[in-house]
């Protein structure tokens, strides 16, 4: 299987539609790939506060448009990243599309864990309550973003419902570039999955973006991983070391549920 990770820059000297624009073409070059991943909210920037609502779409907006043309036009499975919609009925969501090789969409998840504590993000978009997967021919995808990457219990739910490839679509700042490697890889190792995960680079909001996408196998051996600039990751891997991993080491069997809290004295 094919995977090719676009790890764009997101600038304020670009204009979002010029952006679109730009990505769907980085798209279209991929062609010869089974999946394509994009980061999060890569039309306004993560840490772009004031942007969301100006840019806020619904969910089969402009970018929905172009991604699903993108996909069907370079014959790709797209994870595309994430947009802020506008629900109609009710807040913002950071929610990520997934198409099929023929443009149609096969998922959409919105963030479960927002990110900012008391301000930005967890303020001005509503929280994700449904853990997505998507199969494809070759594995299934269990989808997050970004934040999500510090929960494991979400990883575990999303590997329950069947996921062997676990996306994160990120926009991770510089200043956590260690903990965004180091989580990858735990992600991957504990949960014996491949991990890939794809962030931005540039600055916006005058946050420097980490770079540094990355795909990680089974075992936690790091497959590739991008520098800090714009760049195209493209990873050929097995999916069947999934099962391979799991049956040759088979710590997941050893899970113990339902522990009970320690007893007061
Ligand atoms: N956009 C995000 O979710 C940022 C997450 C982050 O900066 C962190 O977990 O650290």
């Amino acid at each position: 299987m094919r995977a090719s990770v676009i790890q764009i820059a997101v600038n304020e000297d670009e204009s979002v539609e010029a952006r679109r624009r730009r990505v769907a073409a980085m798209v279209r070059e991929q062609a010869g790939s089974d999946l394509v991943v994009l980061p999060e909210l890569w039309t306004t920037g993560a840490f772009a506060y004031e942007a969301f609502g100006r840019e806020a779409e619904p969910l089969e907006g402009p970018t929905y448009e172009a991604m699903a043309k993108a996909a069907s036009d370079a014959g790709v499975w797209l994870h595309a990243g994430s947009v802020p919609e506008r629900d109609p009925d009710g807040p913002l969501y950071n929610t990520s599309l997934v198409f099929s090789p023929s443009g149609d969409l096969a998922a959409a998840y919105r963030k479960i864990h927002r990110f900012g504590f008391d301000k930005g993000e967890a303020v001005l978009m509503g929280a994700g309550t449904e853990l997505v997967t998507v199969r494809l021919p070759e594995t299934t995808l269990g989808l997050s973003t970004c934040y999500d990457l510090r929960f494991p219990e979400l990883f575990r739910g999303l590997v329950d419902a069947g996921a062997e490839t676990l996306v994160v679509s990120a926009g991770w700042p510089e200043r956590r570039r260690s903990h965004w490697t180091l989580l990858a890889q735990a992600r991957a190792v504990e949960n014996q999955a491949f991990v890939v995960a794809c962030g931005t680079a540039g600055t916006h909001a005058g946050v420097p973006q980490a770079g540094h996408s990355i795909v990680v196998d089974p075992w936690g051996e790091v497959l590739a991983r991008a520098g800090a600039d714009e760049e195209v990751l493209t990873v050929e891997f097995d999916p069947g070391k999934v099962a391979t991993t799991r049956e040759q080491f088979p710590a997941l069997k050893d899970r113990m549920l339902g522990l009970q809290p320690p007893r007061r004295p």
